[in-house]
């Protein structure tokens, strides 16, 4: 059984598809302190941010501990979760027909071992349809998620190339933290 300090359902739907037992206590890191907009150093910064905030609040006396933070890069931009409506638009309409790539850090600590992970997803998508980035606003699905983008839905259609696991692009590089479990 391990915490998941996130309050993130992908993440928790990552977990969950790989038979992962956990419970999960997301926290109330503020992002908005951290100063860098170099997105690794963001995304190294925001993770260390929710560790320190849940080790000292849970600590791994019962369960190791399990945060993570994902932010997505485009044209050196750094693109974090869309404000409103108008945000996930030009977040979108930037990363159509572009190069993105998503970062997620993570940090898991046991009794035996701590593990730090960046991993890197880039993308090579083709020109987004314009309804469907419509519909896809409209959904909603856009909100909560790093860029607006949603890699295993709206953008699946438009994957030209892809470099990286897919976890990665959802929020939680699963397949690095497994052989540690
Ligand atoms: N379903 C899905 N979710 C994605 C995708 N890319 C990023 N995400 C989600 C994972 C995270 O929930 C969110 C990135 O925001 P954060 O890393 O700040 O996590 P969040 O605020 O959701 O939870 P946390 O800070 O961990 O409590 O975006 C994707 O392609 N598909």
């Amino acid at each position: 059984m391990i915490r998941l300090g996130s309050n993130s359902p992908t993440r928790a739907k990552i977990l969950r598809s790989f038979n992962i037992d956990f419970i999960q206590n997301g926290g109330n890191f503020d992002e908005d302190s951290i100063r860098t907009t170099n997105p690794k150093e963001f995304c190294f910064m925001a993770t260390k941010g929710k560790f320190e905030e849940l080790y000292s609040k849970y600590g791994i006396e019962d369960m190791p501990l399990l945060v993570a933070d994902s932010v997505v890069t485009c044209e050196g931009k750094l693109l974090r979760k869309a404000k409103d409506f108008d945000d996930a638009k030009s977040m979108i309409e930037l990363q159509s027909g572009n190069k993105t790539s998503v970062i997620s850090c993570m940090i898991f600590k046991s009794k035996e071992l701590e593990l730090i992970d960046i991993s890197i997803t880039s993308y090579d998508f083709m020109e987004f349809d314009k309804k469907d980035i419509e519909n896809y606003i409209k959904s909603g699905e856009c909100f909560g998620k790093a860029g607006a983008i949603m890699v295993e839905g709206f953008c699946k259609p438009y994957i030209k190339n892809v470099i990286g696991l897919e976890s990665t692009a959802m929020g939680l590089s699963i397949e690095k933290l497994i052989p540690f479990l």
